[in-house]
């Protein structure tokens, strides 16, 4: 992901207007009360005078005076090696390990040295005691899974605001604090940024606030010192396996999220993904039900299931029913306990959406029990194309022209590809539009997860009928060593497939733009032009050079170009797809 931002814009975006010094004993006291006890070093005969710390930040280059700078080891370098450099800029402190203390060196006398056993657990709790975080602020929903994330978030926020609340946004896209936004660097942000935006949030007045919760957040501890009122859970698919080395890890690591102390209540989709592997018919969703720590509500997708299941028996909330009408679907959400049941719809294409627009909606119920049935009912059931789960989400199922539909999305692993391109071909079918052909142009990210971009191109094979592969985010990787390992999976599924006598049109082209312009040279309006992978994204980083580009105006611009128009209103007519 590349934000247009610096680190220090980025930083300073984030930070309340004011925040009052901490006394460095109340620091020390709140790092002991979280169990993480201190030696502290560089002060000689106890605690300084001088103020303690009013910010805190873990990157030097967005340090800011009076900050305690957190030295935090990483891959590739320990973050104390720039404690003299940031000291001598104005830095009131050093947050670090034994040996962060030992190599931040010689630093001006009377500058504290805090030093725990493991730096990256003691982040939030300091940063949380910086800003005065502990028990106050907005109404947390976190969100965690492989898919999903960014467009639940969007549909909590809308569905929050027509119930009159002041939202807050952080995720992949943008994070927004009311009405300031500036876009991410991040999916979730360090914990020194997030509790500096939980300040700002309270600032800002924002009651409730929706945040996309990463398993590298998870795994770095950027979540310690948040309390989240209701996590909710998507699914588990194949991703970030350079992180976690294991789908059981991977596993664990989102599991991590569903712990008491921190979430009251978990929301977890059963059959939003796979089978887990080896566990007897258990879905991941299921498992994530029985591993949650804390009180947990279970949503069944039913109909909205990947190809369309039967609901599971026993899930608290249910889909029963679903009818898809023009690109979107309407759907019935029933309550188990209650027997009641309400009628919502979303307009953005993907059955996948509905079961983001159902998680969120029963984040909501669950995290206001006193709601009124009826004035919730009243926001959700309207027509398809308005209310809250209407809202278009930026580079999600984005819709930029019609015949040939042009659709711009971030699918960018396995289960998101199938998911994209299954969705596209079941609009056509469900149109009755018969002739006309998937063109989908994609690439890999270098530098990350090899193992799924033969496995991404093999399921390009298998569903789209031309294969355009390009580049992604290259960032240091040589661009066509990355084009020629996700060629080998298109390939290899081509050929399989020419054995079943389905011809699949396999090209490469590089730069991005020209394989946007050949794939719409090759449309007929009884196409679909499916562009995947970067979504929103404005920037991409090919070998540390970021290379202006945004596939929506790419592909608008070659829609254009070969007689094209854009996209309208698309609502049409209702198509029954399932349900009773
Ligand atoms: C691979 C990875 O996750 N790296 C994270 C890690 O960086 P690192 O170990 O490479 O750090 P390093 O370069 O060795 O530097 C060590 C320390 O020195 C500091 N430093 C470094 C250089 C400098 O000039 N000044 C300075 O202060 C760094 O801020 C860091 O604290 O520690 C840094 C500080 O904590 C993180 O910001 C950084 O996230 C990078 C930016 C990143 O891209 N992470 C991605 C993979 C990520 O987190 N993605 C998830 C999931 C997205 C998804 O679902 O698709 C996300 O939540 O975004
Ligand atoms: N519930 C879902 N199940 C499966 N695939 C989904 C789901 N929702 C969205 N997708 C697919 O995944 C892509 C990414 O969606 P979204 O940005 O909402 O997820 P995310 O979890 O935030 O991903 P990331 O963290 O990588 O941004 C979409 O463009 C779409 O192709």
């Amino acid at each position: 992901m590349t934000s247009p931002l610096t680190p220090a814009e980025q930083d300073a975006a984030f930070r309340p207007d004011h925040t009052d010094p901490l006394d460095w004993s109340d620091l020390i006291e709140a790092l002991h009360r979280s169990g993480l006890p201190v030696e502290l070093s560089g002060v000689e005969s106890g605690l300084p005078g001088q103020p303690g710390p009013a910010g805190i930040s873990m990157d030097s280059r967005a340090v800011r005076t009076g900050d305690l700078y957190v030295g935090v080891p990483g891959a590739n370098r320990h973050g104390a090696e720039f404690a003299a450099a940031v000291v001598a800029a104005g830095a009131a402190g050093l947050l670090t390990d034994r040996e962060g203390a030992a190599l931040a060196g010689d630093l001006p006398t009377g500058t504290p040295v805090l030093v725990v056993r493991n730096v990256r657990d003691a982040v939030g709790p300091a940063a949380a005691a910086i800003y005065r975080n502990a028990g106050a602020g907005p109404r947390m929903y976190g969100i965690t899974g492989t898919n999903g994330k960014t467009t639940t978030t969007y549909f909590l926020t809308s569905l929050l605001e027509a119930w009159g609340e002041t939202t807050g946004l952080i995720g992949t896209i943008e994070i927004r604090a009311g009405r300031r936004s500036v876009p991410s660097t991040l999916t979730t942000p360090e914990s020194t940024q997030l509790h500096a935006l939980m300040a700002m949030m309270r600032q800002e007045q924002v009651s409730s606030v929706a945040m996309e919760v990463s398993s590298h957040a998870i795994s770095y501890r950027r979540v310690a010192g948040l309390h989240f009122a209701v996590a909710g859970f998507t699914n588990l698919t194949q991703d970030h396996l350079d992180l976690h080395g294991s789908m059981e890890e991977y596993f664990a690591a989102k599991a991590g999220l569903f712990d008491a102390r921190r979430t009251g209540r978990a929301v977890i989709t059963l059959d939003g993904g796979p089978d887990a592997p080896d566990h007897d018919g258990a879905t991941w969703g299921t498992r994530m039900a029985d591993a949650a720590g804390c009180p947990t509500a279970t949503l069944s997708l039913g109909p909205a299931a990947d190809h369309g299941g039967t609901p599971l028996t026993g899930a608290d909330w249910t889909i029963t029913s679903l009818e898809a009408i023009g690109l979107g679907y309407r759907f019935t959400l029933l309550h188990a306990a209650s027997g009641r049941s309400v009628v919502a719809s979303t307009g953005l294409p993907g059955r996948f959406n509905v079961a983001n627009a159902a998680l969120a909606a029963v984040m909501v119920f669950e995290s206001l029990p006193g709601v009124e049935w009826d004035a919730v009912a009243r926001v959700l059931d309207v027509p398809v194309g308005q209310g809250p789960f209407a809202t278009a989400v930026p580079g999600r199922m984005e819709v930029v022209g019609q015949s040939p539909d042009g659709i711009v999305d971030f699918a960018h692993n396995p289960d998101g590809m199938v998911r994209a391109l299954e969705s596209v071909r079941d609009a056509r079918q469900a149109a009755g539009n018969t002739s006309g052909r998937t063109i989908l142009v994609f690439g890999a990210t270098g530098d990350r997860d090899r193992a799924k971009r033969p496995v991404m191109g093999r399921i390009a094979a298998e569903w789209a009928d031309v294969v355009i592969v390009t580049d992604d985010d290259a960032h240091t990787e040589e661009p066509a060593g990355i084009r020629s390992e996700v060629l080998t999976g298109v390939r290899e599924a081509a050929r399989q497939a020419a054995g079943t006598g389905r011809h699949v049109e396999v090209h490469e082209a590089a730069p991005r733009q020209d394989a946007i312009d050949l794939a719409v040279s090759l449309a007929t309006p009884a196409d679909t032009v499916l562009l995947a992978g970067r979504g929103h994204e404005t920037v991409q980083d090919m070998d540390g050079v970021d290379v202006a580009l945004d596939d929506r105006m790419e592909l608008r611009a070659a829609l254009a170009r070969h007689g094209f128009g854009p996209s309208s209103d698309s609502h049409g007519r209702g198509r029954k797809v399932d349900g009773s």
